[in-house]
């Protein structure tokens, strides 16, 4: 009977080993942190039978490791699921294909919504841009080259001063009833500054919005006229 006890108690040794091992080689970090919190459990059931009297100490110890990888195993389900979110944030967040949940959180944590009583000026073409605005409802007038555009879309407005620093190239408004995101171009940019993986992912959604601007515009006049090099 002993040897069976003994068996078992090493089995817990190994199979905590195995996980471990398992932990160590994924390269997902969820699927690592549940692999270890499997070891960390395996360690417990071990210190608590392997002598006479359960070694307290090393259990206190592996408790607290494991206590902090299911604060950080929670963390890390949060950033992954939209399960927290309100149905209209969550709408919302669709528009955001290319961020995940937390990115989208995290974006929208910094950003103010603003809801157009009145039409509402966003960017004025040739004059500098201090902030970027996403519609994501209601209609919007772009003012370019003389020329007026009424579109109903969701879309960025200011992205592209946002990336190159130049001024508006565009006068963009928006109609009464429309519901814009805005944000500070300094805050977005610190908080960018903060995540390179957000900031990638935010310069892909953007790519995304600008892909569709320049399929649905027209060609510009000075183009047809031949006054820009093609
Ligand atoms: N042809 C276009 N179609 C849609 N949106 C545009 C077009 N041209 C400019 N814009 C938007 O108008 C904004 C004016 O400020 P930005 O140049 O920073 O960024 C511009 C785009 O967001």
């Amino acid at each position: 009977m002993e040897w069976q006890s003994e068996l078992w108690i090493s089995g817990l040794i190994y199979g905590a080993l195995a996980f471990g091992v398992m932990g160590f080689l994924a390269r997902d970090e969820l699927l690592l942190r549940l692999f270890m919190l499997a070891a960390s459990a395996l360690y417990l059931i071990y210190y608590y039978n392997v002598a006479s009297v359960p070694l307290w100490d090393a259990m206190l110890a592996n408790s607290i490791l494991a206590t902090v990888n299911i604060a950080v195993i929670l963390i890390v389900v949060l950033e992954r699921t939209t399960f927290y979110m309100s149905k209209e944030t969550e709408a919302l967040f669709r528009q955001f294909p290319m961020l995940t949940p937390g990115q989208f959180r995290r974006l929208l944590k910094a950003a103010r919504e603003v809801e157009a009583v009145e039409p509402l000026s966003l960017t004025r073409a040739g004059t500098a841009v201090d902030r970027l605005w996403y519609v994501h409802e209601g209609a919007l007038r772009i003012g370019k080259g003389g020329r007026e555009a009424r579109v109903e879309t969701t879309m960025f407005v200011g992205e592209l001063a946002f990336l190159t620093g130049a001024p508006a190239s565009a006068s963009v408004s928006v109609e009464p009833g429309a519901r814009v995101l805005e944000w500070e171009a300094a805050d977005l940019r610190r908080l960018l500054g903060k995540s390179a993986k957000l900031n990638v992912a935010l310069q892909a959604q953007f790519n995304a919005d600008l892909v569709r601007k320049v399929t649905r515009s027209a060609p510009l006049a000075e183009f047809s006229l031949g006054r820009l090099e093609p």
